[in-house]
């Protein structure tokens, strides 16, 4: 009788480990599988490069072979929309290539927005786009390297744990970070023909080039205006706490809505305070009104109408380029007294 437990108990421990094996084995192999699947979708694409003397002293297939070669350990970051690597070409030239998996229209219009709106721009606080690669299964997007990454990381892990964050930032780099990150804007608002409206201004989509200088980048949700139109009716999109409230209420995507997320975006580089931060959330308030009723001190640095960039009236927000003059003054007032 022991006997006969004691093998039931042993049969039943082989067929345990049986299926504990098979499963293992079976895990694998779809995860090679996905894997494989994931090496090869980028295959049988086109490239196309945008003329500069850059990208035409490089030889094109040896620029493919290395895109294709792209792997995790080359990762610099990731957002909702792709994957971004570091593509290295020779010791002194290296780009940063955005994969977006294909699938959803969402996905695919935003590859195209970020061509209409980027393959003609040319501007020192832009990110320039060098060129796209488009495959069945995915599309590339190849830009230019920003060595310090983005303002985001900068703000909140670099500068993190710097006590006096605003002094010390303000020795450091906010006049050069804000004025670059303001000049990219006119450019795209009045001088582009057919203008264009950003849309996700945020410290994520502001990168920092070998000196700190700023550029606006993305253009994943980009929307191109008629010269003579006020506002292009759209889906609301872009990101939590940086939206006009005009904006986020009907839809309507105006040149003073990017003004918005820009005065939003200055608040965050004053305090060091992301717009989701918890102290918002657990109070039920906001940056712009937090900061002006507990860090009042804090907006000395906000000359006259700055202060009125993030304003929920649209009419009493400022143009960007107004806003551009009133940085470059604090700029130049505090370099005098430096
Ligand atoms: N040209 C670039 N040079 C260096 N780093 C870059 C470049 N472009 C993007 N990155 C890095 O990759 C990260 C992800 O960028 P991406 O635009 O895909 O997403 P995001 O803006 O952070 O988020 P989302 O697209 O969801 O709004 C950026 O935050 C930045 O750190």
């Amino acid at each position: 009788m022991a006997n006969a437990v004691v093998l039931a108990l042993y049969i039943k421990l082989c067929f345990v480990f049986f299926f504990f094996f098979i499963s293992k084995i079976i895990i694998s192999v779809l995860l090679y599988r996905r894997w494989k699947r994931k090496q090869m979708v980028c295959k049988d694409g086109m490239t196309v490069m945008f003329r500069s003397p850059m990208m035409q002293s490089l030889p094109s297939d040896a620029f493919l072979k290395k895109t294709l070669k792209l792997s995790n350990k080359d990762i610099i970051g990731s957002g909702g929309y792709g994957t971004v690597y570091r593509l290295t070409i020779n010791e002194s030239t290296a780009f940063a290539v955005k994969r977006l998996n294909k699938g959803t229209a969402d996905r695919d219009r935003g590859f195209e927005r970020e061509l209409e709106a980027m393959g003609d721009i040319k501007h020192r606080n832009i990110v320039t786009l060098h060129g796209y690669y488009t495959a069945p299964h995915c599309n590339l997007l190849i830009y230019e390297l920003m060595p310090n990454g983005s303002l985001d990381t900068f703000l909140h892990v670099i500068m993190k744990n710097v006590v006096k964050f605003l002094v010390s930032l303000d020795l450091l780099k906010f006049k050069k970070i804000a004025v670059g990150a303001a000049r990219g804007l006119p450019y795209l608002h009045h001088d582009c023909i057919t203008h264009i409206i950003h849309r996700d201004i945020k410290s994520s989509n502001i990168l920092l080039d070998q000196n700190m200088e700023a550029r606006v980048s993305d253009f994943g949700l980009a929307t191109l205006m008629e010269p003579d139109k006020t506002h292009v009716s759209t889906f609301v999109a872009g990101t939590f706490g940086y939206l006009a409230p005009e904006y986020f209420d009907t839809g309507r995507a105006t040149t003073k809505g990017n003004v918005y997320s820009f005065g939003v975006l200055l608040l965050e580089l004053l305090t060091g305070k992301k717009p989701d931060d918890e102290v918002f959330i657990e109070e039920g308030s906001k940056i712009v009104s937090w900061v002006k009723a507990v860090v009042q001190e804090e907006l000395y640095v906000l000359d006259g109408r700055l202060e009125n960039c993030p304003d929920d009236e649209i009419d009493n927000r400022p143009t960007i380029a107004e806003v551009v003059k009133m940085l470059e003054k604090i700029r130049s007032d505090k370099a005098l007294t430096d």
